[in-house]
């Protein structure tokens, strides 16, 4: 099934992108006579979609939500996002027509605590949200796949960081029916984004990188964030399983994308102390691997006298192309290649670095490993980040201009077939 999932990814991504650029999908021939469909996998193997409460819910100042670092970022931009906190119902309507199994979404921590902490009151309108929303996944018989954290910090925590208590007012209020628990989205992409290049919220990074930062430093905070937050991911995790699991009967891991870092930043990499090296250890019953494309990287010399950043440390030079030549077709997005063979080596190495963990591709995927099910991102089209709405991810369309209509994409009917159960 590792080559039906390589040309399943390969299908999805050509008939997203080829059907938002002019409405045709040309299938190359080679692929048109594949009979690929959930059969051609095992019994049981999820399939879904992703999304995520910035990207999708909108209602950003409405029924009692606090500002998220991104509000704050983005300057209370957007408002409506595609507006699925009052659309949950047309949307899970969507995902039941296209036979989906599943939906992974995050809940917006300062939607349910507008001042981060449980002390600062806990906003009744916002349990009721989610409550509604995974009553109609269920009551539509999808899954729910829940990411406590996909990037929107409550504005009033960037001081300090009780994620423990959010999570447990999570696993309390709707662990009853969500099974499926993912602690963090991405921390690499939160810690980088938002610590070393100032491209996402909160936008820090050293002033001298002249990246538009207002301050930070670009030689220590990403590994500090990234720490703190696998800290706090394996408090959450100890919490589930002390407290919650026995009696919920849910798993719990954690969405990554997969940097590889060691030896070069010496001693600006924050150590764990023995205690905390015991929580963080096998911290998950599964690992969400979000996967989008693979890059060339070449050896960068680093001149003796530069100042320490994450945006160097890696010594290499990481591009799209090497001697002129691509590395896969061009995607929607300038870094993005299509390129699936390398959600076959990432499974592989994960299987043999990590001890053949369960996996789910929570963003985009494939497998030859343990892999239990597959999550496409996105459902729909969405506010994508420093991109805005430029780049459309989404397998039904979203149009932006006529109150956030949604469409399927050539590449949703092609979905809705391959699901037909
Ligand atoms: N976006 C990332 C990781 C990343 C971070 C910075 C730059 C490139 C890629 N990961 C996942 O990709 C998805 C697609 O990411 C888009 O990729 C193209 C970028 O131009 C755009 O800004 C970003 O949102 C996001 O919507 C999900 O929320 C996120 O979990």
């Amino acid at each position: 099934s590792l080559l039906n999932l390589g040309f399943l990814l390969l299908l999805l991504l050509i008939g997203s992108l080829v059907s938002e650029s002019n409405g045709k999908v040309i299938i190359p021939t080679q692929y048109a006579s594949l009979h690929l469909n959930r059969t051609s996998f095992p019994p049981g193997f999820i399939f879904g979609t992703a999304s995520s409460s910035y990207q999708y819910e909108g209602a950003a100042n409405e029924d009692g939500r606090g500002p998220s670092i991104w509000d704050n970022f983005t300057h209370k931009y957007p408002d409506v996002a595609i507006d699925e906190y009052h659309r949950y119902k047309e949307d899970v309507g969507i995902m039941k027509e296209m036979n989906l199994d599943a939906y992974r979404f995050s809940i917006s921590w300062s939607r349910l605590l507008p001042n981060g902490k449980v002390s600062g009151g806990v906003n009744k309108k916002g349990i009721k949200y989610y409550n509604d929303l995974i009553d109609e996944l269920i009551a539509k018989g999808l899954k729910p796949f829940v990411t406590l954290f996909h990037w929107d910090t409550p504005q009033a925590l960037e001081e300090d960081e009780h994620f423990k208590e959010y999570a447990e007012l999570c696993f309390k209020e709707f662990g009853d029916r969500v099974k499926h628990w993912i602690t963090l989205n991405e921390p690499w992409s939160y810690a980088v984004g938002g610590y070393a290049t100032g491209y996402a919220a909160p936008g820090r990074c050293s002033v001298w990188q002249k990246l538009n930062c207002t301050g930070g430093d670009s030689g220590t905070e990403p590994y500090l964030v990234i720490h703190h937050q696998l800290i706090s991911h394996a408090i959450a995790v100890k919490l589930y399983r002390d407290k919650y699991q026995a009696s919920q009967k849910g798993v719990i891991g954690i969405s990554l994308v997969a940097p590889c870092m060691k030896v070069l930043v010496g001693k600006r990499l924050p150590k764990f102390t023995k205690e905390e090296a015991k929580v963080v250890k096998g911290s998950f019953d599964f690992v969400g691997l979000n996967y989008y494309t693979t890059s060339y990287a070449a050896y960068a010399h680093l001149p003796n006298n530069s100042f320490p950043s994450y945006n160097t440390d890696s010594r290499t030079n990481v591009t799209t192309e090497r001697n002129g030549v691509s590395i896969g077709p061009k995607a929607a997005s300038p870094w993005l290649r299509v390129y699936p063979l390398g959600i076959y080596n990432i499974l592989q190495y994960t299987k043999e670095k990590y001890n053949n963990p369960l996996i789910y591709i929570t963003e985009n995927g494939k497998d030859g490993v343990k892999v239990k099910g597959y999550f496409a991102w996105s459902l729909l089209d969405n506010y994508e980040w420093i991109s805005g709405y430029t780049v459309r991810f989404g397998i039904n369309f979203v149009d932006y201009k006529d109150h956030q209509k949604r469409y399927p994409k050539l590449s949703a009917h092609w979905f809705k077939n391959f699901l037909v159960k």
